[in-house]
């Protein structure tokens, strides 16, 4: 089970470096990290175990997060009435690509942040509003799935992880919470 102990902090290089490609069936290793992302998750996001295991919830954990350079993260974006058995997005993504970008932008109005980086960095992250999003589950059978506003920012916010960006990045740090044009913000 995956604990906030084994969960790398910034500034540690690991979160910098450029994942590896994972190679289909998978490994034994590489089905039971995507069980335990996955896992991590869901007991994260139950407010009962979440308290008894000491977690920080979360609504998605990339692969590097653990110690792992592979293209792999787990994502569980939770319906708005928190219904668990109706997640918005659910799904282990595997050697994901972002193959469209929408020209809208999108940002969280408050900023985000990240079990990685343990300090608040205050200021609007800028994204895609929408993505169109290729992946692999499991089994390496192929999705092609259209994401907008939340669940697109979680989904960028893992593949980011992927290639060793971080959210803070892509904040204009001369001017946090400018907006970039008629960019969408939503909380
Ligand atoms: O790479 C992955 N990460 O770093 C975990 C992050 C991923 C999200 C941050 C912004 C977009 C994706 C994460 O989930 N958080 N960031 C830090 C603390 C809060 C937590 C969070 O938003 N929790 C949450 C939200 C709604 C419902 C339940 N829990
Ligand atoms: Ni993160």
């Amino acid at each position: 089970m995956i604990l906030m102990k084994d969960i790398v902090r910034d500034p540690n290089p690991v979160l910098r470096k450029q994942s590896k490609r994972v190679q289909f069936p998978l490994s034994k290793k590489d089905q039971k990290l995507a069980k335990d992302m996955m896992q991590y998750l869901e007991v994260s996001q139950d407010p009962k175990l979440c308290k008894r295991y000491g977690l920080r919830a979360g609504v998605g954990l990339a692969a590097p997060q653990v110690n792992v350079s592979e293209l792999m993260a787990a994502v569980l974006v939770p319906d708005d009435n928190d219904d668990p058995h109706h997640p918005q997005f659910k799904a282990v993504i595997i050697n994901p690509l972002i193959i469209a970008n929408s020209v809208q932008r999108g940002a969280m109005t408050e900023g985000e942040g990240c079990l990685s980086v343990d300090k608040d960095i205050p200021g609007l992250v800028h994204r895609a509003d929408r993505i169109t999003l290729q992946y692999q589950d499991m089994t390496g059978k192929k999705h092609i799935v259209r994401l907008k506003n939340y669940p697109a920012i979680v989904c960028q916010h893992e593949i980011d992880h992927l290639h060793g960006t971080l959210f803070y990045d892509h904040i204009n740090m001369k001017d946090r919470f400018a907006k970039q044009g008629d960019e969408v913000l939503f909380s």
